[in-house]
């Protein structure tokens, strides 16, 4: 079943493009002295070397061994394409690494161990423990995955998790317990159906029957039906664990009455006749990655009081073990757990599943406007994206640890602990992602100014296919078409809409518009004709101030200047705001905003207090409590520079607003990034810590910084983003990405929401 919001070629693409593949490693250290270097390497790494000789948890001081988690697998059950190899495997274990650090701040390390032999895989992983905090098998087929995990956690002293078996138990017990409690089952009368007896299906029942789900009350089918009591044919002691007496032999016969499905087998493996046959109020979770066993439209056109969830996030009710494995290992790791018990396996669980019943915080349930977060049949578990998973969920496993006694460093304040696990998630990666699902509950049209570009034909179907709205391309329908032949995208991009500035309809009621507005300004009407038929700028932003777009996107062929001219002259700014460019900078664990980067050349102190407040706002609107420096090349007034007054005049301006933020300048770079040299030079300064928002001097300054910022900084750079305009407007850069034009054309639909 492909998902409505991308394509094949969007899936190669993104892996494809930049740096082939989604990990790199980073240094935590500067390099960059002769100093450095000794530190580093030698002589000075001898001393912790030395240190951890003596005393083997100083590791975990002086290396990175304490955060880091192999990804270890063999690529003999990947998702449910099978046994497609340990090559084939690493696209799905390095997203798995990405996912540790995006949504836990662990860092993963795939590693793709090419053998199917129980002997030398356990022989490969179990001399690699000293390297790593935890290990994550992944992927491993059943029943070898059984064996090669009880082996390794005798053999490793740190935590070994079969994330297909405890990962996806965790969450489907968790799913479950919630769904029984909506249906008002008891738990132990519930009559459960699994197809699939590998590695994830015999995990599931493990934890739901430890959770009081009866033995008795358990059908597992596999490959070859119904694991009967008496069975020969394919079993193993696994399944022999879970046989019953029964006398159904294929799924069809066994799904007859029963409360509950379990599918953690194969694509399609489910009718909609059996869904039919089951139980009042079924609970059907059809796990099977990529595809499900049975889809929710399947299942809901034969019975509409079901509950259903996949193991795929494009329907509601995700049940997948991304909500598990990155925070059971980051609460694992920060209590030097020893390993993965039952106790923190059965926490994780009842975490998990109290979340979903708590009031849904208002920023999350707007974000995802579409769906309904409110407990009930339509979200039975909390969304990926929530951002609550990284406190709740490492903090009960963290816990369960200690009472159960296999925390070496067992957390003291858990109120503190719980407030360092907040600040490990970026809140602006967070807030980002939730603007992008407001976004796509609230979809709108996009005018693409500049049509015929290659790149803006495929940001526009790819923003089309990601659900963020309609997108319009201005251009001449024949360049268009043709460069969609050219590049293969006729059928994806045959029926996007395409409005030709020449040949418009519309272009009698633009010119008269621009006439009334440009009429006193030098224009005669042939020049505001002129201007609407050739300039397709000013003619997407006729449609959007008359209404015929919701949102315009340009910049990829002209310079800014150029670009906001035409615009401009259609577009007034909003009432009360300077029309200004920010960055959003994402480096070194921080969030930084800058602006203005777009407008103002050398702005006066009362501008410079606007951009101030303005990109406070914004900040404070990603969730960052702004701290404002207005940059300069000196600080508080050293050296004395030409031209900073004004600078340290914005400060006494901002004095005089009241605004409910810190401020304070002028100061450089080296005073406002980092804060114990601010407290040591500038102890009178007002900042409580380093800034995170910056106003910069002047155009120049800002342009030379951005630059240097997306050249150099190795950082995450989105932007400039336009602000302050009366309607949505997005200017991308000259050469900007497909990313960076869709990403632009969701955040001018958010604007357009406001
Ligand atoms: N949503 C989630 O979070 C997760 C989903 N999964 C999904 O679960 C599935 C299984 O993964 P995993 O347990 O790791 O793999 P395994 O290879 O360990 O197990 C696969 C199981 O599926 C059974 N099976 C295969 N075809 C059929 C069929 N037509 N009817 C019934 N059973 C069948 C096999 O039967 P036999 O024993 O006879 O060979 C085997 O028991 C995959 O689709 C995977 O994507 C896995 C982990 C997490
Ligand atoms: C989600 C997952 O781990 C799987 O499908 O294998
Ligand atoms: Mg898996």
């Amino acid at each position: 079943m492909p998902d409505k919001r991308m394509t094949e070629e969007d899936a190669l693409l993104f892996h494809a493009q930049g740096r082939p593949g989604k990990l790199e490693i980073a240094p935590t250290k500067p390099l960059t002295t002769q100093r450095d270097l000794s530190l580093a390497y030698s002589p000075g790494v001898a001393v912790p070397c030395l240190r951890i000789a003596d005393d083997p948890a100083a590791a975990y001081d002086y290396t990175a061994r304490g955060n880091t988690v192999a990804v270890i697998s063999n690529g003999t059950a990947v998702l449910g394409l099978g046994a497609i190899g340990a090559l084939a495997s690493k696209p799905v274990m390095e997203g798995k690494a990405v996912l540790f650090k995006r949504f836990a701040d662990v860092d993963g390390i795939d590693l793709e161990v090419d053998t199917t032999d129980v002997d030398e895989f356990v022989n490969c992983v179990r001399f690699l423990g000293k390297s790593f905090g935890g290990i994550n098998l992944e992927d491993i087929k059943a029943p070898e995955c059984f064996i090669i995990e009880q082996r390794l956690r005798e053999l490793m002293d740190i935590p070994v998790f079969h994330d297909d078996q405890h990962g996806t138990a965790i969450i489907a017990a968790a799913g479950l317990l919630n769904a029984l409690y909506l249906t008002g089952r008891d738990i132990k009368d519930c009559k459960l159906v699994v197809n699939g007896a590998g590695a994830a299906a015999i995990a599931c029942v493990e934890l739901v029957k430890a959770l009081g789900v009866q033995h008795d009350n358990v059908v597992m089918c596999d490959s070859k039906g119904v694991i009967y009591q008496g069975r020969s044919e394919g079993m193993n002691q696994w399944k022999s664990a879970h046989a019953v007496k029964t006398k159904d032999r294929t799924l069809e016969e066994a799904m007859k009455g029963a409360d509950a499905f379990f599918g953690l087998s194969v694509k399609g493996a489910v009718t909609p006749k059996m869904v039919e046959e089951m139980a009042e109020k079924p609970i059907i979770f059809a796990m099977a990655n990529p595809d499900p066993e049975i889809t929710p439209d399947e299942v809901k056109s034969v019975r509409k009081d079901a509950i259903v969830a996949t193991g795929r996030s494009d329907f509601a009710n995700q049940v997948n073990n991304v909500l598990g494995f990155p925070y059971i290992f980051r609460g694992a790791l920060d209590v030097r757990a020893s390993t993965i018990n039952d106790e923190m396996k059965m926490a994780a669980a009842q975490a998990i599943a109290s979340l979903a019943r708590e009031d849904v915080p208002d920023e999350v349930a707007a974000a995802y406007g579409g769906m309904k977060l409110v407990f009930g049949p339509e979200y039975i578990i909390p969304a990926p994206f929530d951002p609550r998973l990284i406190v709740a969920v490492p903090a009960a496993v963290a816990k369960a640890a200690m009472d159960s006694g296999v925390a070496h460093k067992p957390i003291i304040d858990m109120e503190a602990y719980k407030q360092e696990l907040q600040e490990r998630l970026d809140p602006t990666a967070s807030m980002l992602n939730l603007i992008f699902e407001k976004v796509r509950s609230n979809p709108r049209r996009v005018a693409f100014a500049e049509g015929e570009e290659e790149r803006v034909i495929r940001a526009a179907i790819a923003f089309r296919n990601a659900g963020y709205g309609k997108p319009v391309l201005i251009g001449r329908e024949d360049r268009i078409k043709q460069t969609m032949d050219q590049l293969g995208l006729a059928e994806a991009g045959g029926d996007l809409e395409i409005f030709n500035a020449r040949l418009s309809h519309r272009n009698n009621r633009y010119a008269d518009f621009l006439y009334n507005r440009m009429a006193r300004k030098g224009l005669m009407y042939r020049d505001c004709q002129r201007l609407v038929k050739l300039d397709r700028n000013v003619f997407a932003s006729c449609m959007l101030a008359l209404g015929d777009t919701d949102a315009v996107v340009s910049g990829t062929t002209r310079t800014f200047s150029d670009t906001f001219e035409g615009i401009s002259r259609v577009i007034d700014p909003r009432a009360g705001e300077q029309v200004m460019g920010l960055l959003i900078v994402v480096a070194r664990g921080r969030t930084i905003f800058v602006a203005d980067t777009s407008i103002h050349e050398l702005p006066d102190s009362e501008t410079l207090a606007d951009i101030a407040e303005q990109t406070a706002d914004f900040a404070r609107s990603l969730g960052h409590e702004p701290r404002v420096a207005f940059m300069s090349a000196s600080s508080f007034g050293n050296p004395v520079r030409a031209k900073a007054d004004r600078i340290a005049e914005a400060v006494k301006v901002l004095d005089g607003r009241k605004v409910d933020f810190e401020y304070d300048g002028e100061m450089s770079p080296s005073v406002a990034l980092n804060h114990d040299h601010m407290k040591r030079l500038y102890p009178f300064c007002r900042l409580s810590h380093s800034a995170n928002v910056l106003v910069m001097p002047g155009l120049h300054t800002a342009h030379v910084s951005t630059r240097l910022l997306q050249e150099l900084g190795g950082g995450t750079v989105m932007g400039p983003l336009l602000m302050g305009l009366a309607k949505p407007v997005q200017i991308v850069q000259t050469g900007a990405s497909v990313n960076d034009l869709v990403n632009a054309a969701a955040l001018a639909v958010h604007d357009a929401l406001r």
